[in-house]
């Protein structure tokens, strides 16, 4: 159910990706995970509390403490990370590739004052494969930025339903999300956003 695609410097922007009951059904499925694998708040390596609370689906879920940033295949807490849910993976299918699936589902809850400072994923072993983010929940501006740290930017509000892939020559971009706007969407039972990004890991 698409409404529009955007693109911003190579970003490809899904407006609407998902409609109200795709959108309840993968929050349903994500409760499934956090269940198995409960949020965390990692660190930063600078011993820096992270603002978002993670968890991850796949062989694979994406840590970050005092020793780095990396995949495990296994949950701080030691299980391993439950599968990634069918809905996630069909999005993945319909927009990316029937001929790999991802090896991991980064799971992140905003509280309504988290935030992610600028960043590019390159914890992953081959950047020829894009991330896909699902956006739910409340609205999070998205800042996209360069290839390099700094230089101009340019932001989107991303709304529940809303689907990126970060791929081609926007795979190593940096981005993040400012904040979150609290209250703008009525499908999580208090303020925040989830956001899934799925990636091919190795
Ligand atoms: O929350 C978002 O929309 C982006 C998340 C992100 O960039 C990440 O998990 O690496
Ligand atoms: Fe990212």
């Amino acid at each position: 159910m698409t409404e529009e695609t955007l693109e911003i410097r190579g970003f490809r922007i899904f407006k609407g990706y998902l409609d109200t009951a795709e959108q309840a059904a993968l929050v349903e499925a994500i409760r499934g995970v956090v269940r198995a694998a409960p949020l965390f708040s990692p660190m930063t390596p600078y011993g820096k509390p992270m603002r978002v609370r993670m968890t991850s689906a796949g062989r694979y879920g994406w840590v970050s403490d005092r020793r780095g940033y990396r995949y495990e295949e296994r949950h701080p807490e030691g299980m391993a990370w439950p599968p990634i849910p069918g809905e996630v993976l069909a999005v993945w299918g319909d927009l990316v590739s029937h001929a790999r699936m991802p090896d991991c589902c980064l799971v992140n809850f905003y509280d309504a004052d988290a935030r992610m400072g600028m960043h590019q994923d390159r914890d992953e072993a081959d950047f020829s494969w894009p991330v896909l983010s699902v956006s739910l929940g409340d609205e999070g501006l998205f800042r996209i930025g360069n290839a390099t740290r700094g230089g101009k930017t340019e932001s989107h509000w991303l709304q529940s339903g809303d689907v990126v892939v970060m791929g081609g020559d926007a795979r190593l971009t940096y981005h993040g999300i400012d904040r979150i706007k609290p209250g703008t969407s009525m499908l999580l039972d208090a303020p925040g956003r989830i956001n899934l990004t799925c990636r091919v890991v190795d």
